[in-house]
């Protein structure tokens, strides 16, 4: 025991609020002698019971209100998730003049500037190390370990969801929906899923990691956001061929054009550390100007791995109110006065190689018709495969690997190539990174 506690407040009970809840139970020793105090949950905020979680004598409310309102909770940590009652949550928390822990990527992505605002007004912070790469320190590292460096870019693999989709697809040749399922029954997944099937929950966590690098505000709505929905198993098995790995990638690079802010799918060679991370496992690389590059692996989703990171924000406030020196480090890491409005990069001027595929004729002149079209917008192609045609089948699948080429240029030698008569539908596209770690 030692002489302080410092009184904590949980709202939600679900997969991260139990994970917390028993972590903080579990390690209690340890983390008070790390915190420098007692970590007291004076209240738990729960709408229902979880029979998974039993509380013992630790007080519940149902309304989680009574947790922003409670005089003698000092920090409040919300596992609610979404970002309307959430956001009336944590507002009145920090009105109340309580510090806030939160695992919400979505409210700090869409509403983070606001609430840090809001914060400082009042004397208190925000922590969200849970909000980026599950369990990884990846908030942390970002925000004082890497403070000495400019950050060149980053990139990483930042849903577990996709990731444990996209690995189960490529190694068991398992069916896409049926992975999904057992992901939300693991409790990997958003509470609604399509948030880590389109690309929505890695934006927000991409923003997050940009504003911590380059000293940016939060700018959601400016990331180019592609999700894994269109990645067909044909797709996994010939980037397989080509020497490959199809990843879902968040990137953000500072430029001298601009910032590029994107998440979409990405073919990586095989033999690169981003491309052999599985599962749920999340990793992020980031090149620093003074350290070179240095990676960040780790469960990115899950009960305790989350839990993790949210008892490290815990143990941090902790540390700060027993030594009476809580806002040390600013919510985005630079001063909120020095942030500065970077322009991001459209994505028409964004360049990668690119992977293909199309379905066309297999008759003499069109593969010339095509490879034609791409020399004319200046695309070289760097690998082909033309499979043999099905039975009774005239048309054959064109797979290739062009080299770098902005994105508006690779749309316009695509949509003409799409208006020839020899090539059916939509010519399927896929960008390539080759990030050394
Ligand atoms: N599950 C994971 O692996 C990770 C989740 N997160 C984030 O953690 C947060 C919580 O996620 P999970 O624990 O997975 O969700 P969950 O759905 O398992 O738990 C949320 C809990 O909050 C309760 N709740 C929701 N709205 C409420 C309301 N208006 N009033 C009272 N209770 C309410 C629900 O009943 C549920 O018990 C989300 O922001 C999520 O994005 C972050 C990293 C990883
Ligand atoms: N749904 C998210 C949970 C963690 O942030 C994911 O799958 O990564
Ligand atoms: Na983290």
């Amino acid at each position: 025991m030692t002489s302080q506690a410092v009184k904590i407040g949980i709202c939600g009970l679900g997969t991260v609020g139990s994970g917390t809840f028993k972590v903080l139970r579990r390690n209690a020793e340890a983390i008070s002698a790390r915190a420098q105090a007692d970590i007291d949950i004076a209240l738990v905020g729960a709408r229902r019971d979880n029979p998974d979680c039993p509380l013992g004598d630790t007080p519940v409310s149902r309304d989680i209100f009574a947790v922003a309102r409670d005089p003698q909770v000092q920090v409040l940590v919300e596992l609610i998730g979404g970002t309307t009652v959430a956001k009336e949550l944590v507002e009145e928390a920090l009105a109340n003049g309580k510090h806030v822990v939160t695992a919400n990527k979505a409210l700090i992505a869409e509403f983070g500037n606001e609430l840090f605002a809001l914060a400082e007004q009042h004397g208190v912070v925000i922590r969200y190390e849970a909000a980026v790469a599950g369990g990884i320190p990846i908030i942390k590292a970002l925000r004082e370990g890497l403070a000495g460096n400019r950050v060149e870019w980053l990139a990483g693999i930042i849903n577990g969801t996709g990731n444990f989709i996209l690995s189960e697809m490529r190694d068991k040749g398992r069916d896409f929906a049926e992975v999904l399922t057992e992901a939300q029954a693991l409790g990997y997944a958003e509470a609604d899923p399509t948030f880590d099937v389109e690309g929505i929950d890695a934006a927000h966590k991409l923003v997050i990691l940009a504003s911590l690098a380059f000293g940016m505000p939060l700018q959601f709505s400016s990331v180019y956001t592609e999700g894994i929905a269109r990645v067909t198993p044909d797709d996994v098995e010939y980037a397989e061929e080509l020497g490959y790995r199809i990843k879902h990638l968040g990137v953000a690079k500072q430029g001298d054009e601009g910032v590029e802010l994107r998440v979409h799918p990405t073919l990586i060679p095989e033999a690169r550390l981003l491309a052999n991370v599985n599962g749920v496992k999340n990793a992020v690389l980031v090149e620093g100007d003074a350290v070179g590059p240095t990676l960040y692996y780790g469960a990115g989703a899950g009960a305790e791995p989350t839990a993790s990171a949210v008892v490290a924000d815990i143990v941090d406030l902790a540390r700060e109110l027993s030594a009476g020196q809580v806002c040390r480090v600013p919510a985005l890491g630079f001063a909120t006065a020095r942030l500065k409005d970077l322009p991001v990069l459209p994505m028409e001027a964004v360049v990668t190689p690119w992977y293909l595929r199309m379905e066309a004729e297999d008759k003499p002149g069109v593969l010339s018709s095509i490879t034609s079209i791409f020399s004319e917008h200046g695309i070289s192609i760097e690998a082909l495969i033309q499979k043999a045609p099905a039975a009774g089948e005239t048309r054959v699948p064109l797979i290739m690997l062009t080299n770098a080429a902005a994105q508006g240029n690779m749309d316009e030698a695509v949509a003409t190539i799409e208006a020839l008569d020899s090539v059916s539908g939509e010519v399927a596209r896929i960008r390539v990174e080759d990030l050394d770690g």
